[in-house]
């Protein structure tokens, strides 16, 4: 048996119950073995071991009073995985799904993305396992203010940097700054980002991540000669990811023909009409099934998952994680599907990573090609110390600097360790060097 094999199982036994952190160390280690051949120092300081194992985990009770005057508990995470890059960096999730496996794979998927950004950020993840689906804006407001009331002793502009993820979004980063400032009684924005404009919110991030996502793949396929005008794309999920990769994907030429929620996906042949699902999801937070009102000629088909069997150009599973399976990865190939980009954490099971890349399908990993995201927040926390605002325009910039320069060093670490041009490989190599070279300068912690 291998190290990096001996090591994985040492890892499955100490984190039995957790499928999800399972599948993510397991497809980075899957990457790891000719880096440690060709740095043995790594193993003898032992950094397989330690990058998996977190440096701080914080598990909270949360409660908080509905409409109806009772009184609903919920459990929150806070996971501080690492922070030999920067400050701990990294979403809430609120979703009801939100275990410890679920926090511990975004966290730990999370220290690569991170490093790839090349901005000075750890790596850090929570959330829990509320849903904000059909509560009023009192009991989300009366949630989040519970959440912080324990989360603030543990987080601050140099020491823990929280954000948005599945569920939560400007409504709910507004609840947590507000509070956050009640307990503390100092205006310290720099302690969350995703902020609204008016308090200390960077432009753009709002659409980092896919604007972000649509670079980034613009770059995969602009290297391997192929353009993303004309192309026919989906999109899995309706939330700010799926939003914005559709917006900036039509601006670059390409036609998105479905998009979905968790009960569905709409199918329309025309172009979805971006405009309306804006209004129907992030105004009147309906589901996507309302947009057969104002098209009719569009199709709903009831459950999320076949809509992997639209025939598409480019996918783009922008949902969450394990959307593609093995069969869906087949139904695309066998549709023609020359590239997909995860927008999601983990959207691919690690079955339908090896089928696309044994099939030669172009495969943007979410580690790099949704690093766009946590590159804005970084960005804005640059801002708030300045106490300064770039322009729109500035800040695109460099978010379109910074997606290309992951693809870059993404395909060079691949090529370096005998990968060819396997972005999954070298997303993780580079991620993973950068921090292991930082853990070794800092001694063993
Ligand atoms: N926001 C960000 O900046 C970043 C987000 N990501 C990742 O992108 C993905 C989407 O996040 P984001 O757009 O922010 O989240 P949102 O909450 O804004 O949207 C999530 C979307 O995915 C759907 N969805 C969520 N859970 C499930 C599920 N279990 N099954 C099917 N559909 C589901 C939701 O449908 P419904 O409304 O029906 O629940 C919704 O359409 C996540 O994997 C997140 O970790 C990655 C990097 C940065
Ligand atoms: O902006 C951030 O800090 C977090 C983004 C995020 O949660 C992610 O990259 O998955």
């Amino acid at each position: 048996m291998s190290y990096v094999s001996s090591v994985f199982q040492r890892i499955k036994v100490r984190n039995a119950n957790e499928p999800e952190f399972l599948q993510a160390v397991e497809e980075v280690f899957k990457s790891l073995e000719p880096v440690l051949e060709k740095h043995p120092e790594y193993i003898s300081a032992n950094i397989l071991e330690r990058i998996t194992e977190p440096e701080r985990q914080i598990i909270f009770r949360v409660s908080w009073v509905d409409d109806q005057g009772v009184l609903q508990i919920n459990r929150g995470f806070r996971i501080q995985f690492n922070g030999a890059l920067g400050p701990y960096k990294g979403g809430l999730r609120f979703h009801p799904s939100v275990y410890i496996g679920i926090i511990k794979f975004l966290g730990f998927e999370q220290i690569f993305k991170n490093a790839l950004t090349g901005l000075p950020i750890g790596s850090g993840k929570g959330g829990s396992d509320f849903d904000p689906k059909g509560k009023s804006d009192g009991e989300v407001m009366r949630f989040c203010q519970s959440f912080m009331t324990e989360l603030y002793r543990h987080i601050g502009p140099d020491v823990d940097v929280p954000a948005g993820d599945i569920g939560v979004g400007g409504r709910e980063i507004g609840y947590l700054y507000g509070q956050y400032r009640r307990i503390k009684g100092v205006f310290e924005n720099g302690v969350l980002t995703g902020k609204g404009l008016s308090y200390g919110g960077s432009l753009v991030r709002t659409q980092a991540t896919g604007y972000g996502l649509i670079y980034f793949v613009d770059e995969m396929l602009k290297h391997n000669n192929k353009v993303l005008q004309g192309k026919t794309v989906v999109i899995s999920g309706s939330g700010n990811v799926a939003i914005y990769a559709c917006q900036k994907a039509t601006a670059l030429g390409a036609k998105v023909i479905a998009m979905s929620d968790s009960n569905g996906y709409i199918y329309d042949e025309n172009g979805i009409d971006l405009p309306l699902v804006r209004q129907l999801k992030e105004v009147e937070r309906k589901r996507i099934r309302s947009y057969l009102n104002f098209h009719p000629e569009a199709q709903y088909i009831e459950g999320c998952k076949n809509i992997w069997s639209i025939k598409c150009d480019i996918a783009l599973p922008c949902a969450t994680q394990n959307d593609i399976s093995l069969e869906n990865a087949k139904t695309l190939v066998a549709n023609g599907v020359i590239a997909v980009g995860e927008g999601a954490n983990m959207p691919c099971t690690n079955e339908a990573i090896n089928y696309f890349l044994e099939n030669k399908i172009l495969l943007a990993p979410a580690k790099a090609a949704n690093a766009g995201g946590v590159a804005t927040s970084a960005l804005e926390m640059s801002q708030n110390s300045m106490r300064y605002y770039w322009t729109f325009e500035e800040i695109e910039t460099k978010l379109k600097n910074i997606m290309v320069t992951i693809h870059s060093n993404a395909a060079a670490a691949s090529s370096e360790y005998g990968f060819g041009y396997n972005l999954v490989a070298g997303a993780n190599i580079a991620g993973f060097k950068k921090v292991a070279d930082a853990m070794m300068a800092q001694g063993n912690y």
